[in-house]
């Protein structure tokens, strides 16, 4: 188990507190003024990444204070505790091993005295012969055709990191198998996604931890049900129909071979699980070999992480900024911008990756905590988000600490767009922090030919108080193995901040009541009694939509 401390007794704490009221007021104008090896300065490398967090609102004395938090709060220990399989999950008293998983210099890691590395090895392996398979057309379905649709049935983080990964190494995809994803109980979802594949070639992959989500487990049946509508027989089911899953008897329940069963285990948490078994729709779409490249850059990753020193540590420098926003400057939220459209579900996909793990409240002591947790992660493709919400956080009252992310190759070079694109993405990043003063605002006004009196009434309106923070993330090139390294590095950046906060980061109680409340629901909605047993908006809501669908 983790030590337990409290955040704010950390003695950093306090000395950043008052650090604070020093640096609160400074402009990033200034600070690079000052230091014009500033970007050398807060800049960190690592592989064919480029992390320049220059443009944030510190000083070298600031960095030294975050370090100490961070060494106060006991992260190291923590750190190897991760690495090593403790229950540090525990209130789930579970390890947290998502290491494991790409753990590509095998070297032992036992969870209760067992090395879980042979049993991690047999899935791949496993993976690595079916994906071959499927994608050889050596696999038939029940007319003797090849495979050429995967229905990939899953939600949460049994959803978003195949999606994410699959969207972002599009390029690396093969053109004969096409990948589909339902993660919503709306029918629509399933219903547009089977009107796109033929039962004769499709191949539906359910993918649960637990097989008994509501929104995964009836999508599932029904899909199994079209499947036997429309040609397919009970005895075809083992042909097209294979489980990602640590539940073996809920699979079996459900009429899936074992034998088309990728097993994982209780020590991967969902939102962390792409490396798993979850990952097999990865694996299906852009091939075994690119899958254990994206598993060696997380592998990279896990290993800087686990052995830089802090201040060049990237996962907690990135953690450690995110944590002056938020419980410093009063930062509610944590923009990632990625310039590359192929990522357009990468913020979708921290959504649940942060903000499940760190939307906590109660301390690892069990005591309500008298301080800001998780940030509220959000996010659109650049340069789509300039024409979208960039306005608020160039001249809003929110201040918005953002990632920019952007590969210095495309994937699809055409034309100048690339250069295009990262004129954007370096300008949009210089704006925030230069900003615009009032007497460039009516310079440019009066360049313009606008009178005195128009310029006196425009330029409040066209100043930019610029020092307004973000992190400039550049990769080469988005390769499963850079994309691999970047996933790892928000995962370690998540897991840093819980820490430092003193919160349980990987289990999500949260999630329960709603799903409660609505098993209690469902009953209720078979008939069209009006209902009374909740408070008088649900019932009326309830009754509402009882009335309307009969009238
Ligand atoms: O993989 P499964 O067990 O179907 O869970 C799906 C998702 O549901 C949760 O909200 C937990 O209930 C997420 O944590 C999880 O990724």
């Amino acid at each position: 188990m983790l030590k337990a401390h409290s955040f704010k007794a950390l003695p950093a704490y306090a000395q950043l507190q008052t650090h604070f009221e020093t640096v609160e007021h400074l402009h990033l104008r200034d600070l690079f003024a000052a230091d014009p090896a500033r970007f050398d300065t807060f800049s960190l490398r690592f592989a064919d990444m480029l992390v320049d967090f220059s443009k944030n609102r510190i000083t070298k004395e600031t960095h030294a204070l975050l370090v100490q938090l961070a060494e106060q709060a006991d992260l190291k220990d923590a750190i190897d505790k991760l690495f090593s399989g403790d229950r540090i999950n525990a209130t789930e008293d579970r390890a947290v091993l998502h290491i494991a998983l790409r753990n590509r210099s095998n070297t032992p890691i036992l969870v209760d005295g067992q090395d879980v590395m042979p049993e991690v090895n047999e899935v791949l392996t496993r993976m690595k012969g079916f994906t071959e398979r499927i994608r050889s057309g050596e696999w038939k379905g029940y007319t003797g055709k090849a495979i050429t649709d995967v229905v990939n049935i899953g939600i949460g983080g049994s959803d978003l990191g195949p999606v994410m990964v699959t969207e972002a190494l599009k390029p690396y995809a093969s053109d004969s198998l096409r990948v589909h994803f339902v993660s919503n109980v709306d029918g629509v979802h399933i219903y547009e996604t089977l009107q796109q594949v033929n039962p004769e070639t499709t191949l539906f992959l359910i993918a649960s931890k637990t097989f008994t989500t509501q929104e995964t487990m009836t999508n599932a049946g029904t899909a199994r049900d079209w499947f036997l509508q429309h040609g397919g027989t009970e005895t075809d089911i083992a042909r097209h129909f294979a489980a990602l899953s640590t539940n073996r008897k809920a699979v079996e329940a459900f009429g899936i071979d074992p034998e088309n069963m990728f097993g994982f285990w209780d020590w991967v948490g969902g939102r962390y699980s792409l490396w798993s078994a979850i990952g097999l729709s990865i694996a299906l779409y852009i091939g075994f070999d690119n899958f254990e490249e994206l598993l060696a850059g997380a592998h990279e990753m896990d290993n800087h992480f686990r052995d830089t020193p802090f201040a060049e540590n990237i996962p907690v420098t990135l953690a450690l900024l995110g944590i002056w926003y938020n419980n410093f400057f009063g930062a509610q939220t944590q923009a990632i911008l990625p310039y590359d459209q192929y990522l357009h579900r990468f913020a979708a996909y921290f959504q649940q990756g942060d903000m499940e793990s760190n939307g906590k409240s109660t301390d690892r002591n069990g005591n309500p905590t008298d301080y800001q947790t998780g940030p509220i992660i959000w996010g659109e493709p650049g340069t789509n988000g300039q024409h979208a919400f960039y306005q608020l956080i160039h001249q809003g009252t929110k201040l918005i600490p953002c990632d920019f992310i952007a590969p210095a190759i495309s994937q699809r070079p055409i034309g100048n767009h690339h250069q295009l694109l990262l004129s954007n993405f370096f300008a949009q990043t210089e704006a925030l922090m230069n900003g615009k003063s009032a007497e460039e605002a009516a310079e440019e006004l009066r360049k313009a030919g606008k009178s005195d009196e128009e310029v006196a009434f425009l330029t409040p309106f066209k100043v930019f108080s610029g020092n307004r923070p973000t992190n400039s993330i550049m990769v080469k090139q988005v390769t499963p193995r850079a994309l691999g390294s970047l996933i790892a590095m928000y995962e370690h950046k998540i897991f840093v901040q819980g820490v430092i906060w003193n919160i349980f980061s990987f289990d999500q109680w949260g999630v329960e009541l709603g799903k409660q409340l609505a098993n209690r629901i469902v009953p209720e909605l078979a008939d069209d009694e009006p209902v009374g047993s909740h408070d008088n908006s649900t019932n009326g809501l309830i009754n509402f939509y009882k009335h309307m669908r009969k009238n």
